[in-house]
């Protein structure tokens, strides 16, 4: 029991009382100097049992301070006293509890911002007094008095001993995995909005009860990360096209105002296309989590999570860096025999002008001293994008890798309107990717690669 040097049953005229940022027992009625009296006595019984409750879960700080309390404009703590104990009577438990706009999953794996979602914070009873029924009893004051249901409450960091409590008295058990350290259960969404809610991601839409569906943050950095049990026995009857569903899902998102910002690529579709083309586990695939196991799942979720954050870094919308005009006149091209195959890997993007010898050291160091001068124009089968940033340039060329012919040998850029043909020789063959193979510069390399070169001179 937690005892205080002053009598506390002036504060507790009831068993359990409410307090919000005013620091006063909601029962408390009195005149200035007994306000003050009451809240200095009110913010030492918080921080008392802040700090227990802090202890018995181990954190290094209290979750529940006067301090905050009285900076919060939506949190209650409710506390429980049992004004029989010794002489002034004890405090034995707290409960505190608030409103937070949160970003969640739902149990599709659809990210939803829900303003104001319930929320349990910081829960304790005295040791003393544990596994008594005294926490069911504050708990269900609570809910009566916020008028919540326990499925609508989201539960801040639970313990083991608040996620058995919450278990034995509600029968709350499954989770709804979230990439932030609430817990959520299967049916906190269950509401006429989200009966019809899913895909509707795409475009933000508000319902009756503050849950509205976005293009969040965490849409853009998870994408889809948890499949509910309905979702994952689809799965399995659709194995061959989950990782297209998902990459649909990712790459679906419309985003807007800042989100709509030019993007650089993700991979986490190379991450799904890996991890199934391998077939192995632990390779970040969702095809290969065959056990439906929603912690494989959330695995996959924080490992997308670090690649787009490690994406993004790597891909910090940077200038592409400035050409210098000593080095603009290009070698002649000659015929580059590549000697290793095409790296896996991201190659990192050169900068789009760069002399003979810089570009020979692009290539690589596994590679045998070079026979031939490379140039930029000839990488053989190395998949290098020269100055993508500026592939509509006139002057910029670019050049792919080519693994086996496919069905195009002549791309045509139609001219916009205005831009009209004036002159028998002005056609659109100004602009134009050959295939060749042999002769001339382009075609099969003696690798069995071809040699794809796309030329264009200013257009219009
Ligand atoms: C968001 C958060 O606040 S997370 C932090 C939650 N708080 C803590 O972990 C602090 C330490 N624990 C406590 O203060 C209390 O155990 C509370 C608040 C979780 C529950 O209060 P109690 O008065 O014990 O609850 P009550 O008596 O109504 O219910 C008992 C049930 O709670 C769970 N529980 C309570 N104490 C324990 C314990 N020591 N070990 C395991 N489960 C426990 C059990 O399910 C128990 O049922 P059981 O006895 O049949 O196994």
């Amino acid at each position: 029991m937690v005892e205080f040097r002053f009598d506390i049953k002036p504060l507790f005229p009831q068993p359990i009382i409410k307090v919000t940022s005013n620091l006063l027992p909601h029962t408390f009625r009195g005149d200035r100097r007994q306000c003050l009296d009451a809240t200095s006595k009110m913010s030492e019984i918080i921080d008392r049992l802040g700090q227990l409750s802090a202890t018995s879960q181990g954190l290094s700080k209290p979750v529940t301070t006067a301090q905050r309390l009285r900076m919060s404009d939506n949190q209650t703590i409710y506390l429980l006293a049992d004004s029989e104990a010794g002489q002034n009577g004890a405090v034995t438990g707290l409960l505190k509890v608030g409103t937070k706009d949160l970003y969640l999953f739902d149990e599709s794996g659809q990210t939803r911002k829900v303003e104001q979602a319930p929320s349990i914070l910081d829960f304790y009873v005295h040791e003393s007094r544990q596994r008594a029924g005294l926490g069911k009893r504050l708990f269900q004051t609570m809910l009566s008095e916020e008028q919540w249901t326990p499925l609508k409450c989201s539960v801040d960091r639970p313990s083991e001993k608040l996620l058995g409590f919450l278990s034995k008295h509600y029968g709350l058990q499954r989770v709804i995995p979230q990439a932030n350290n609430f817990v959520l259960y299967e049916g906190f969404f269950n509401d006429a909005a989200s009966a019809n809610g899913h895909g509707h991601a795409q475009s933000p839409q508000r319902t009756q009860n503050g849950l509205h569906i976005t293009n969040s943050p965490n849409t853009q950095l998870f994408g889809a990360t948890y499949l509910g049990e309905d979702s994952n026995r689809r799965r399995g009857s659709q194995q061959q096209t989950t990782p297209n569903v998902l990459i649909q899902q990712i790459t679906q998102i419309s985003p807007t105002g800042r989100y709509g910002a030019r993007r650089p690529t993700c991979s986490m579709a190379e991450i799904i296309h890996a991890g199934s083309s391998k077939g192995g586990k632990g390779n970040g695939s969702a095809e290969s989590n065959s056990g439906n196991d929603n912690h494989d799942l959330v695995e996959i979720a924080e490992q997308l999570q670090r690649q787009s954050l490690a994406d993004l870094e790597a891909n910090s919308f940077e200038p592409e860096p400035e050409v210098e005009p000593e080095v603009v006149p290009e070698p002649e091209l000659e015929v580059i025999t590549p000697p290793s195959p095409p790296p896996k890997s991201h190659t990192p993007t050169p900068p789009s002008v760069r002399s003979p010898e810089v570009a020979e050291s692009i290539v690589g160091d596994n590679r045998r001293p070079p026979a031939f001068q490379l140039s930029k124009q000839h990488t053989g089968m190395k998949n290098r994008s020269f100055g993508v940033g500026m592939a509509v340039m006139p002057s910029s060329k670019m050049e792919f890798d080519q693994m086996e012919r496919e069905d195009f040998g002549v791309v045509k850029i139609n001219r916009p309107p205005g831009h009209d043909v004036t002159s028998p020789g002005q056609d659109n063959t100004d602009a134009m990717s050959t295939v060749s193979s042999g002769g001339g510069g382009g075609g099969l390399t003696d690798q069995g690669y071809y040699d794809l070169k796309f030329y264009h001179n200013k257009l219009w």
